[in-house]
Order: structure tokens, then sequence, then C-alpha cells
């Protein structure tokens, strides 16, 4: 039924490099052993069998024991005792992640503040600070805990505190020294999110200043998996650079040998070879590129499973994409069942600091969906592209964490060369205006700011007309924020929707845009499966607004928040209770911000034009204008677009201008999240004139 598929078998050997090195290449030995009792009565209490799956039987102090880092222990504590600042260079796997902080902690550094470790994203942040817990025999939200956006899992009594790198830095805004934290440890430096780039400058800038005030020293770790750790060094002053060798357990290379260019169909080729000689307790990790490709193929995989040649051998596959509600995400760990092949089919949020217990095989399809910003449309778009060498070794990490791996390649050996070496750095290829927004709120003019990697002077530019335009700066040139600005950054959202509700005030209607943008912060509300087309598009129907999605989401929301058994009422109509709770909490959270900002509350009850026109208020940049030949045109930008097929607006006569809030472009181009606008309101936009000259029709004169 399917052709094998070609590979050639290259065996990845460990890259020596030049530079301080500690040997971790020291023979371990497993041992059958439950050493600790307070393990044993963690495990007792907490549900948990003495023995997991897929451990090898060891106690999780045993893992650790086991962990290349753990005989160096003692020379990485010294370490960090006498530098301020350290880099770490490790293989994936070495177990930078999870035991140097609580190395850290373990040697007395906690007692003058907590240790703070940014993740890029919340799943790594939530399920590593889950695993060490466990190592620390706690609940986390003890001694260990996370901060995502949106969630604070972390107490008084926290010393470990796993984050997201954005969760730092809006802590930065409100504290520029971080004097919670003794230690700052920014992991997977090498991913280079935007975040983590200015908050190395943020960091930098906070040890100078507490050394020089003669406060509680700052020390920082940064830790990356790959190799140009001396731009890193020359960053942090000619920080020490420390290379930790050795990774768990090996992992084989396999390429292939002739690309066909149908990477998706080389991945599924390549499970079911998998699949049919590999026993049933090996998982699989696939790398793919986004939703709708992995929600496909999980279809595929699903009904070539069904077939009769794999009666005897089942398969749970699990889709991983961020999307996806974060108790689904957080499924991926759970063990399949005896005798059943966990296969999960991930975006590139899997890359990195992930252990997925398990995972024997990954199948690496070698492109990613990538965030692209043009300066001069001022518009982000998606595009799948090539992954980097860099990235291509993290996904590699992602086996050999239990046990040996294998690493089956959809790309030839040369492409792999051909790859660039790095990832360009998000900062170099991202709308800007969150970030100079931060940075103005810290007091920093981002044209003279200490960027490792220096953004393009148009980037920096057009996010610096954004937010003139937002009336978050007062002028151009010398950006300083105003009132506005300085409550506009207050707020953990882009700053269109920040501007959106600090003037839903002057419209009446700041009980709604907080619903609608508490829904738009999450994943999406309604449940969708081809299974139950028709019987869901009949129970969503009550709530379509003949205005678009924005109105929709609101009268959701609103029955929701006023039904008598929400779970109940959720399943009944099909809508995802979790997400729900998740955008009530959301909610909540910022009509707090609300409030401190001193906006006061108003509801235009069913007024749903005053809904509509305060949309515009941020997403002014936004709105299209529908062509002859029925697709939109966006006048910022002149992207050719339709309306995605989840729209409320699909399937009905088009408007003549729509905003939308979100482009979505990979082969054809979506707009996502639509509302109808009155062209007459375009008038008064801030950006009227540049709109009248986009114009195609004569609709808008
Ligand atoms: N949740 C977990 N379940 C089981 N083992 C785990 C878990 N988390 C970590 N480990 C073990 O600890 C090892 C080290 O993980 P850690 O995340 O600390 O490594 P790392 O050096 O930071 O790698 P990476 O850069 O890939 O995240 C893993 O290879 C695995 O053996």
């Amino acid at each position: 039924m399917h052709p094998k598929a070609n590979f050639s078998g290259n065996f990845h050997s460990g890259k020596g490099e030049n530079g301080y090195k500690i040997n971790l290449n020291v023979k371990r030995k497993l041992k059958q052993v439950i050493s600790s009792e307070s393990e044993k009565r963690f495990r007792a209490e907490n549900g948990q069998g003495v023995k997991g799956r897929k451990s090898g039987g060891l106690t999780l102090q045993e893992q650790r024991e086991n962990l290349p880092l753990y005989p160096v222990r003692e020379s990485i504590i010294q370490q960090i005792r006498v530098n301020d600042t350290l880099i770490f260079l490790g293989e994936t796997g070495s177990g930078k992640t999870t035991q140097i902080p609580q190395y850290v902690h373990e040697s007395g550094f906690t007692r003058s503040g907590i240790v703070a470790v940014t993740q890029p994203r919340r799943i790594a942040a939530i399920s590593v600070a889950q695993r060490v817990a466990q190592e620390k025999f706690c609940q986390v939200g003890e001694l260990v805990g996370y901060t995502v956006r949106f969630e604070d899992c972390s107490s008084p009594e926290t010393k470990i505190r796993y984050m997201t790198d954005g969760s730092l830095l809006r802590e930065a805004i409100r504290d520029r020294l971080l004097t919670p934290y003794s230690t700052i440890i920014l992991d997977e430096a090498h991913e280079r999110t935007v975040n983590t780039d200015v908050l190395f400058g943020i960091v930098k800038e906070a040890q100078r200043i507490r050394k020089e005030a003669k406060k509680q020293p700052l020390k920082i770790i940064v830790m990356s998996a790959t190799m140009d750790v001396d731009h890193f060094s020359a960053y942090f002053n000619k920080a020490k650079i420390v290379y930790l060798e050795g990774r768990m357990y090996p992992v084989k290379l396999k390429h292939v040998k002739r690309n066909d260019h149908d990477y998706a169909q080389t991945c599924l080729i390549t499970l079911f070879d998998i699949h049919r000689n590999a026993p049933l307790d090996h998982d699989v990790l696939i790398f793919l590129t986004g939703q709708e490709e992995i929600d496909a193929m999980a279809e595929q995989v699903r009904s070539i499973g069904k077939s009769a040649e794999f009666h005897d051998s089942p398969l749970k596959v699990l889709p991983l994409y961020s999307q996806l509600p974060q108790h689904k995400q957080l499924e991926v760990f759970k063990p399949a069942p005896q005798g059943v092949r966990k296969v999960i089919l991930s975006t590139n949020i899997a890359e990195t600091s992930l252990t997925i217990s398990g995972i024997k095989y990954v199948i690496d399809s070698g492109m990613v969906k990538q965030k692209v910003y043009n300066s001069l449309t001022g518009m982000d778009t998606l595009k799948v592209v090539k992954i980097s060498q860099a990235q291509a070794w993290q996904r590699t990490g992602r086996a050999g964490r239990e046990s040996e791996g294998v690493c089956y390649r959809a790309y030839t050996v040369s492409e792999f060369e051909k790859m660039s070496l790095m990832t360009t750095p998000e900062i170099l290829r991202s709308n800007l205006a969150t970030t100079v927004l931060q940075l103005l709120a810290l007091g920093i003019d981002c044209m003279n700011f200490d960027f490792m990697d220096k953004p393009s002077r148009e980037s920096l530019n057009s996010a610096i007309k954004l937010l003139y335009e937002l009336k978050a700066i007062g002028a151009i040139e010398g950006a300083k924020l105003t009132e506005v600005g300085r409550k506009m950054s207050q707020f953990p959202l882009d700053p269109r929707f920040s501007k959106i509700l600090l003037e839903a005030a002057n419209y009446g209607c700041l009980t709604e845009m907080i619903m609608i943008i508490a829904v738009l912060s999450g994943e999406n509300i309604f449940y969708s499966s081809t299974d139950k087309r028709d019987q869901i598009l009949v129970a969503h129907s009550k709530f379509v607004s003949k205005y678009g999605d924005h109105l929709t989401i609101l009268n959701a929301f609103r029955e929701f928040l006023s039904a008598e058994n929400a779970k109940m009422w959720c399943f009944k109509h099909f809508l995802n209770y979790r997400n729900l709770m998740y955008a009530n909490e959301v909610r909540k959270q910022l009509l707090e911000i609300c409030k401190r900002c001193n906006i006061d509350e108003s509801t235009c009850g069913n007024d749903y034009d005053q809904v509509r026109k305060c949309l515009l208020v941020g997403l002014f940049g936004n709105i299209a204008e529908l062509q002859r030949d029925q697709m939109y045109l966006t006048l910022v930008g002149r992207q050719r677009a339709k309306l995605h097929p989840s729209s409320a607006l699909c399937h009905k006569p088009l408007a003549d201008y729509v905003v939308y809030t979100d482009l979505v472009a990979t082969e054809r181009a979506y707009l996502k999240y639509i509302t109808i606008v009155d062209p007459d309101w375009l008038h008064e936009l801030p950006n009227a004139s540049k709109l009248r000259r986009y114009s195609t029709t004569n609709n808008f004169k």
C-alpha cells in the first residue's frame, strides 16, 4: 500500500568544542532500588506507582543521579558561585533545564531570592515545573512553581519559578531591578525569541544597577544548546562559557537518500514503517508545520491505523499545537495504555525543553511555519519555511531522553548541510509594537537599547508609528509614553487591544470589549468536528451575529456566563467549557487592570454598533475591502485574501468592508475573526487618508 521510505543510516556523534569543558563521560550504574523514603511517601500520597512504565524502574533521585550533569554537579555549582554571569552550552538532554535550577537552589543561592527560569513556550514552562516539582517531592506551586500569561501557579514558598520569557518581561516593567530574584536563568537562549532578546538587555542592566547600588547581586545564567555561544559571551562582557558534554542516550540519525519534496507523505510512510517493525511501547513524535496539516495527517494516520494490517497494533494519535486547549496539550505527556503506540503530531512547540515519556522515534519534516513581518506593509504573515540546523538538532534531541532513540529526517544530508546554522532571531522578523511599548514603559529608548542583534531601523520606525497612531506616544521623534501609553503597557495584550479597552468606556462598551478580548486571548471556544458537522452548525447558529465573529463570540460568552449549569450548557451547545472558563479568568484579570487604570465600567447592552466602532480604535490598520472578483484586499499591505472558513460570515453575502483580527497567509491568505464595518466610520480613523488612497472601489471616498 505504501512504498518504503528511502533512508540512509548516518550515525550522529557528539560535537567537540574548544573552550572550558566539564567532562561528563562518566560511566553510570543503573540501580533498581528505591533509595529515598521521601520519594516513596510522595509517590504514595500522589497516587504514583513506584515504578514508571518507561523510566527503567529508577527512582526519581536515581534518574537525577544518572543524568550526565550529575557527576560534575560540584564543578557546576563552583562555576556558578564564582561567576556573576555564566553561559552553559550543553547538548539536548544533558539536564540543563531540570537540574541546573535545582543545583542553584540546593547550594543555597535561593536564600537571597527566587531563581527564575525562562522558557519560550508555556507548555515547556508548565511541564518542566511539573517534572521538577516531582523531583523535589512537592506539589507545583510550592517550592517549584510556574508563571505564564494569565496563570500564576506559584506562592510565597516558591524558590524555583519556571516562567515564560514574556511573563518575566512583564514583571520587569513593574520592577526593573527584578528584586525578588537572586538568579535569572535564560533557558533555550538559542531560540532567540523577541522576549528573550529583550530580557538579555534588561537583566544585564538590572545586574549592573544592583551591583553599582550595592544591592543584592543578580546572577545571570544563559543556557543554550547551540554553538553560537561566543555571541552571547561577547554580549555579556565576555562571560565565561561552560561546555557541558554528554547526553543521556545516543540518537541514531537517518536522512532520506532522495527527497521527493512531499515531506508529509515521507513522514507518513516512515511512521508506518516504524509501526510495522518496532515494539508497541516505542512511541513516535512527528514534527509538522501547523494545525491544518496536523489535523489532516491525524485523520490519515487514524484511518490507516484502523486497516486490517494494523488490527493487532493500535495507535493513539495526539495532535500538539499552540491553538489546542492546554489540557489537550498536556495529554501528550501521559503514557499510552499497554500495547498501544502513541503517535504525537506536533508543530515546533515540542521542539525544545520537552521530555515526552515513551518517545523513541522522532520524524522531522524539516519544515516550520514561521512568522514573517514586512515592515513596509506593516503586516505579519505566517510562512512555511525550512528549519535551521539548530532546530534540526533540537528536534533530534526529543528522542533519546529515556533510552536510545532514532531520528528520521525527511531531507537529505546535503539539504541539511545547506540549512542555515541558526534560526534568524525573531526580533529581526517581527512586528515590534509590543516590544517598543514595553521598552518605553521601562524608560528605555528603543533606538539606543543594548540589543544583542539590533532590529532594522524600518522595523523600529514602523512600531513607533503604530504607537503614535494609537496615541501611546505623543511624538515620533524622541518617543515618550503618554498617559494612554503608560496605561496600555499595563495590559498583557497587543497594544492595539489595550487601546481598544482604554477607549471602550467612551463607546460605553467596556464589559463587552473585555469579553471579546478575553476570548480572543485564549483558544477557540467553538467545538468543531467533521463527524457532527451539521449538528454543530445548528447548535452554534443561535450565537451567530449578522455582523460577524466578534459579536458571535460575545453572544456565546454572555450566554455562558448566565448559564445555570455551565458545563452541561457547553456540552449541549458544542462549546469548549475549559476554554470558556479560561476566558472567564482572563476577563476577571482584564477587569482588574481596567480598575487599576481607572476605566469606568460600562455596557452597551445590545447596541452592537458601539462594539463594532470600538474595534476600529485599535484595528484601524486591519481593514479589508471587497473586490469585484469577491476577494478581499487588505487596504494596508494590499494582500488579497478570503474569509477564513471558520468565520460566521462565510456563506453569507459579502460586505463591502470588514475589520479583521488576523491575517493568516500560507499558500492562501485568510482573514480571521472578522466584523462588518460601515464605510462612513472609516473617515474618522487616524489612517483615513491612507485607506482612501489604497481603496480601489468607489464605496469609500
Ligand atoms: N518529564 C520527564 N519525564 C521523564 N524524564 C524526564 C522528564 N524531564 C526530564 N527528564 C529526563 O531528564 C533529562 C534531561 O532533561 P532536561 O530537560 O533537563 O535536559 P536539557 O539539557 O535541558 O535538554 P533540552 O535542551 O533538550 O531541554 C531528559 O533527557 C530525561 O532523561
